[in-house]
């Protein structure tokens, strides 16, 4: 079992997919100048380093050996994290629908989630980290400050992730993204490693009426409480 760096601040943002994790998380990190994980782009990266790699999404002990060697470099650049992976940039290829669909069931193989525990825990820095995934505030780092578990209607977020997609030239069904949706949500709450639930002392937070400004101040509001600013 590998231990958590307890000395340094984690604040983790857990939820389901167009909940609004990820814009919280990046304006968090911005505002608190603390270092960002971004979890789920671990089990993507794998997803496409599996399809790179012409490995089977249920080869169990072929998809541990991509999770445990995953060539990766994060950088930071004015509009974002830069993801480079086995030297090619792949930050816009990992967020395809397809590859978020195979990095949920991905996700939900044991073995697989193990080899990245120990790559997710090292992120962990001062001054702080803002971790953002499904079990951060549960398994990666159950000893976190301040765990957050963001909401919203599935009707919501799949309205939200149809107009990302619109507003970036793509074509896109809502029909097709809201089962999507509901197929990954089932399968990443009901999975038996680590499923995506709150934490027992996480703020829950249903945005599905609240705008990101709205999130982020309550989210703030906590951060000032626990003395974290
Ligand atoms: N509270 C909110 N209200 C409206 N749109 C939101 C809200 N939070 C996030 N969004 C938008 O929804 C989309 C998905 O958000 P994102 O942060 O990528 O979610 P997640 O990381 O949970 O999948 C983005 O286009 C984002 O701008
Ligand atoms: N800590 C995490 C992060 C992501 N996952 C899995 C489950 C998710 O469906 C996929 C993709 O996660 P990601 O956060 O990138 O997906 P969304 O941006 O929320 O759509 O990875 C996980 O099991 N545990």
């Amino acid at each position: 079992m590998s231990q958590v760096n307890t000395s340094v601040p984690v604040i983790t943002v857990d939820g389901p997919s167009g909940s609004g994790k990820g814009t919280v998380c990046r304006l968090l990190a911005e505002k608190l100048e603390w270092r960002l994980l971004d979890s789920g782009a671990l089990y993507r990266l794998t997803a496409l380093a599996a399809s790179h790699h012409g490995v089977s999404i249920d080869d169990v002990e072929a998809l541990v050996v991509l999770a445990a060697h995953l060539d990766v470099q994060f950088s930071t650049r004015d509009d974002g994290v830069q993801i480079v992976l086995e030297g090619e940039e792949v930050t816009q290829a990992i967020r395809n629908e397809s590859i978020g669909n195979d990095a949920s069931k991905i996700a939900a193989i044991g073995p697989v989630r193990q080899a990245l525990l120990e790559r997710q825990r090292a992120f962990a820095e001062l001054p702080g980290l803002i971790a953002d995934g499904r079990d951060m505030g549960t398994v990666v780092f159950p000893a976190a400050t301040l765990k957050v578990y963001l909401d919203a209607s599935v009707q919501e977020r799949a309205t939200r992730r149809y107009n990302q997609l619109i507003n970036k030239g793509l074509d896109a069904s809502l029909e097709v993204i809201l089962e999507d949706l509901q197929e990954r949500d089932t399968r990443d709450m009901n999975r038996s490693v680590a499923p995506l639930k709150p934490a027992s002392d996480a703020m829950v937070l249903d945005s599905t009426s609240m705008s990101i400004e709205e999130v982020l101040s309550a989210v703030l509001e906590e951060v000032r409480h626990k003395g974290l600013r």
